[in-house]
């Protein structure tokens, strides 16, 4: 089922739209949403995690309304999402972090613990259950924000450049990781980061000014760089000339 916007608009300040009616739906699968600074991805996914409420329009997943009171725990139940900072909340373990999310995501106190243990174990924090959350470092700490988004088992996972600042050995871990959820979970991932996107996902989204620019199957993508691009540059080629850049 995918996550569907219908004629949403949304401003942080009076007169400058992010969205201005957007209708659109995120693909199912797994997706790559690419766009330049600006573009409105942040705001797009905050939006359909239930963070940010539109001005106008509305989200539903299904049958379920992001903003009506009674859908509200359903729809965030089923739509998991990891901002661009993923806090460490003092005096909880990791293990209890992950379960405490759990627990405001409607789970009850035991399976929000116990299904902890598995969202770590995919993430590969098991070791480090254990420890207090604010001693890990900035890598473990966003796997621990995937492991949030995992807990309450979500059908769709939005994840805003989760691999930012990660090293390429934490890049790899990741890349293993949504490959091997991707069978049973929705994923929309917001990134920069334009190499392997063929080895990764299954569409692409460029987002630029608020609008969807271009939306299909990685080699789709590939194919609107011009001929003769070389083979390393054609991701970056096919962006660029998708895309007018930051307003
Ligand atoms: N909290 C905020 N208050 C005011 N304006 C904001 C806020 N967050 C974002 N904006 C503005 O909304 C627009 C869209 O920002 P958004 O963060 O959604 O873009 P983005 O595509 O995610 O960018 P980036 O790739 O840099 O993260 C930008 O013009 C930005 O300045």
């Amino acid at each position: 089922m995918p996550l569907h916007y219908m004629d949403c608009s949304f401003a942080y300040r009076a007169g400058t739209p992010v969205l201005d009616s957007l209708t659109t739906d995120l693909p199912q699968g797994c997706t790559v949403l690419l766009g330049p600074n600006g573009a409105g991805k942040s705001t797009l996914l905050s939006l359909g995690a239930s963070c940010l409420a539109p001005a106008s329009g509305r989200i539903t997943l299904g049958r379920l309304d992001s903003v009506r009171r009674r859908d509200r725990r359903a729809f965030r139940q089923k739509v998991g999402w990891l901002p661009q900072e993923v806090k460490a909340i003092p005096a909880l373990t990791v293990r209890e972090q992950a379960a405490y999310v759990g627990w405001l995501k409607g789970l009850s106190k035991r399976d929000a613990w116990d299904r902890s243990a598995t969202a770590l174990e995919q993430v590969r924090l098991t070791e480090l259950g254990g420890r207090k959350s604010h001693e890990l470092s900035g890598g473990q700490l966003r796997r621990l924000g995937i492991a949030q988004t995992l807990v309450h088992q979500a059908e769709i996972v939005l994840l805003d450049e989760p691999t930012a600042g990660l090293d390429p050995v934490q890049r790899g871990v990741f890349r293993d990781l949504l490959a091997e959820l991707s069978d049973s979970v929705h994923f929309i991932v917001s990134t920069h980061q334009t190499e392997d996107l063929a080895d990764i996902y299954d569409t692409v989204l460029v987002f630029d000014r608020g609008r969807p620019v271009f939306r299909g199957p990685v080699s789709d993508f590939f194919a609107t760089a011009p001929a003769g691009t070389p083979y390393e540059r054609r991701a970056e080629s096919a962006y660029r000339g998708l895309v007018r850049g930051e307003i």
